[in-house]
């Protein structure tokens, strides 16, 4: 088969943490590859593709690192109150009805506004798995699943969750052209008993496998731990030996500087999630703190229902003002750090390797910016203006492996009025059933 040549010529393109972070030249890729970033203009061959950068800003395709998308689906539905509330009597009760088909369609809407809001990557977990990698697969779009798995049932049902999050990972590692990866995730401390917790540990030994799990979201979960195991949540899943794995937790909200220290050891990732900490007044994570410490930090939306979207510009600017107003120090999460957490580090967190960042050998997961409109001008630091200025609506063209899946805005790869009609008919007969 003969390769597939492009070209980008006179793009502006982000490269955080390098000697020239907003780089202007050229970038050409290889198929699924970027095979040149620089300033000089390489050798074209003859049949490649030739892509004008003028007026476009250039920079890797946004992490997502937690999230469960087919929440989508139960945007708005629940709005203004506390975790353990907001799950028991809203999110619960709606999501035990949810379907196959429910599932394809909810994700479907999520990933349609993830690739056309520049994100090129995410992580999901939840039920259904097999049909969010179906739409994973259908889209383009590159991702980190798992069946979460909530252990607050019989034991028999305990043993089937946990056999199909099995299976699913061995299934699904590394399909979709190598654009599916799988880890396996208990859902949180609270909601799975230790003995059914150290399962998931031993199943990612065997499977040699990340783990992931919600963690120290909330005061109230911390001060529940203490009273059913006498341990905070962090030093209760050492002693379980979860962080014998590599591991992602979501949220840590309320972590002390020990519990900083025992992150830091393991190198455990923290996929901080500003917007649904905010939303749900879990508190704000000690970010600053965990970056000193060593800790990589990501940056998730989590779900749709506690954000209420999935724009990861949002995101990452929340990251790059919220701890500079609770610190009172301007230089908190500085602008490169925040895209940094929101690409390279988020990629690192997912254990992606090749991901996240705009470099020859990298993979080509890339995104366009439209750098013409009032708010993105005057061009005095384009670094600045993407995780200041920018939102996901800027977004005009989006690359995943190669392949362009958004093109001035429209999706090439999904029917977005089939998903349109679909998301909303779907709620309907979610509140009849
Ligand atoms: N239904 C599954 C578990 C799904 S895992 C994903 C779960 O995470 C829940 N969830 C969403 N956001 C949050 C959060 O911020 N903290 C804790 N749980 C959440 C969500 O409601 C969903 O039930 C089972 O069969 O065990
Ligand atoms: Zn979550």
């Amino acid at each position: 088969m003969s390769s597939k040549i492009t070209i980008i010529k006179n793009g502006h393109f982000l490269v955080p943490g390098s000697d020239k972070p907003v780089l202007s030249g050229y970038m050409t890729l290889e198929n699924d590859l970027i095979t040149y970033i620089g300033e000089a203009e390489p050798a074209v061959e003859d049949g490649a593709q030739v892509v004008d950068g003028s007026r476009l800003l250039f920079m890797p395709g946004l992490v997502n690192t937690h999230g469960h998308t087919a929440m989508s689906l139960l945007r708005g539905y629940g709005d203004d109150m506390v975790l353990q509330t907001w799950l028991q009597e809203k999110m619960w009760p709606m999501e035990e009805k949810f379907t196959g088909d429910d599932v394809y369609w909810g994700t479907s809407l999520s990933v349609l506004e993830m690739l056309k809001g520049g994100t090129t990557t995410f992580l999901d977990m939840y039920d259904h798995m097999d049909r969010v990698a179906e739409v994973t697969e259908q889209s383009g779009i590159r991702a980190v699943l798992m069946r979460g798995v909530i252990g607050l049932c019989p034991e028999e049902v305990q043993q089937s969750k946990l056999a199909e999050a099995i299976a699913f990972a061995r299934n699904w590692h590394g399909k979709a052209d190598g654009r599916i990866t799988t880890m396996l995730s208990p859902h949180a401390p609270y909601t799975c008993p230790p003995e059914f917790f150290m399962k998931f540990v031993q199943a990612a030994h065997d499977l040699d496998l990340p783990m992931h799990t919600h963690m120290s979201e909330t005061r109230h979960e911390v001060e529940q731990n203490v009273a059913d195991y006498g341990l905070r949540p962090v030093a209760h899943l050492e002693k379980l030996g979860m962080f014998t794995r590599p591991s992602l937790i979501a949220h840590g909200v309320h972590l002390n500087d020990e519990e900083i220290g025992i992150l830091a050891r393991h190198n455990v990732g923290v996929s901080h999630n500003p917007g649904s900490n905010l939303k749900l007044a879990s508190g704000v994570a000690r970010v600053p703190e965990l970056l000193r410490a060593g800790v990589k930090v990501s940056l998730g939306t989590d779900s749709a229902a506690s954000n209420n979207n999935l724009d990861m510009f949002e995101e990452m600017r929340l990251a790059a003002l919220i701890h500079k107003g609770v610190s009172g120090d301007p230089t908190a999460v500085p602008a490169p750090e925040a895209l940094l957490m929101a690409t390279e580090y988020g990629a690192q967190s997912i254990f992606l390797s090749g991901v996240g960042r705009l470099a020859a050998g990298m993979k080509a997961d890339f995104i366009a910016l439209d750098i013409d409109q009032p708010h993105m001008l005057p061009h005095t630091d384009l670094l600045s203006h993407a995780v200041y200025s920018a939102s996901a609506k800027d977004v005009e063209h989006v690359w995943v492996n190669g392949q362009q899946v958004v093109k001035h805005g429209q999706c090439l790869t999904l029917d977005e009025e089939a998903i349109r009609r679909k998301a909303q008919e779907t709620f309907e007969s979610l509140l009849k059933r």
